[in-house]
């Protein structure tokens, strides 16, 4: 019997968007706090949808680890394995700059962050094996203590017959350098189920300048996954499969406010379209209306959309 229908395992922070936007951060005064961290915007916006969900996670013990806790609470996400710092470690902070629709940087405050502090000994077998799938964002696998928590979770995961989703979630801080993502990319990718990443993102993985697709999943079914999803932007979406089928997801229209939060609201709808037995054609159409959803708003977490949202957005543009 599962509990969960996903777990997610990694960040849970800060978002702080710029509310004047369109305009660099500099002449930027106020700004809008959101629970933000990809794995946790992904678990949020699961968790909208109607799954199950669950997180595993490090926060700090202040305002803002009570803010996270209680926000995701909030939304249904079990949080009994969001673990309270104890040692003084801080909530990761973005401020985003929205200089237009389509120029959008996030700047980030991650020194000694609490989510990277999570030790192995507070991942919990028993916690791991009610899900159906572990969602694994790339950033836990940063830095120590934190990697070998997400590793451990890797491995109770295989273990206990829960399916690995692996969402590469590159962000450039943090890490040393582009050797070491590759190597602790590739290990988790090889076990896993499902990889979910964009072009750039594969291509750390592989540690090539210009990777191509077919030369990916070429090198990835040899190994464990079964579902490998390539994410080119507004250019859409290609999900592969072991047996050799390749469907394409096209991006849909969107009064576009900023960039970010596409990829973690894409995740999000694309498993709950697969948990609910959709076809991989339909997840890729329910992953992109979301995102397109999410582009039209102001935060990433908040902004999740209902079933109804994005299948009425689908239905709207089915021509
Ligand atoms: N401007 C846009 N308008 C409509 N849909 C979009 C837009 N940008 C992205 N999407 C949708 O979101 C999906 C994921 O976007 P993208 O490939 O940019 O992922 P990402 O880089 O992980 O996102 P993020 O910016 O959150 O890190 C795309 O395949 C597309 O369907
Ligand atoms: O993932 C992060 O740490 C920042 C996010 O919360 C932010 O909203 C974003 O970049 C989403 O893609």
């Amino acid at each position: 019997m599962t509990t969960y229908d996903l777990i997610a395992v990694g960040r849970a922070c800060i978002d702080l968007n710029a509310v004047e936007y369109n305009r660099p951060m500099e002449e930027t005064e106020t700004f809008s706090k959101y629970v933000g961290g990809s794995p946790a915007n992904i678990a949020i916006g699961a968790s909208k949808l109607g799954l199950s969900c669950g997180f595993i996670g490090k926060i700090p013990d202040d305002q803002h680890g009570r803010f996270i806790s209680n926000y995701m609470s909030e939304v249904g996400i079990d949080t009994s394995n969001l673990v309270v710092d104890t040692e003084g470690h801080k909530a990761g902070l973005a401020f985003t700059e929205i200089l237009s629709p389509s120029e959008c940087s996030i700047l980030m405050y991650r020194d000694d962050v609490a989510d990277l502090y999570l030790e192995p000994n507070e991942v919990s077998e028993g916690y791991i094996k009610q899900a159906k799938m572990l969602v694994v964002s790339g950033t836990g696998l940063a830095q120590s203590p934190s990697r070998e928590a997400v590793l451990k979770s890797v491995a109770l995961a295989r273990k206990n017959n829960v399916k690995v989703v692996f969402e590469l979630d590159y962000r450039p801080y943090t890490w040393k350098n582009a050797e070491e993502v590759s190597v602790y990319y590739s290990i988790v990718a090889e076990q896993s189920d499902v990889v979910i990443g964009t072009r750039d993102e594969f291509n750390m993985l592989e540690n090539v300048v210009e990777g191509n697709n077919d030369k990916t999943v070429a090198y990835l079914f040899q190994h464990e996954p079964e579902l490998i999803v390539i994410k080119h932007g507004v250019e859409g979406s290609y999900a592969y499969t072991k047996e050799g089928d390749t469907f394409r997801g096209k991006a849909y229209k969107s009064n576009v406010l900023k960039t970010f939060g596409a990829g973690d609201s894409y995740a999000a709808a694309f498993l709950y379209a697969l948990t609910k037995g959709k076809t991989i054609q339909e997840a890729l159409q329910y992953g992109s209306a979301s995102a397109a959803i999410v582009v039209s708003k102001h935060s990433s977490s908040e902004a999740m959309p209902t079933v109804e949202q994005i299948e009425a957005l689908m239905e709207e543009q089915s021509n």
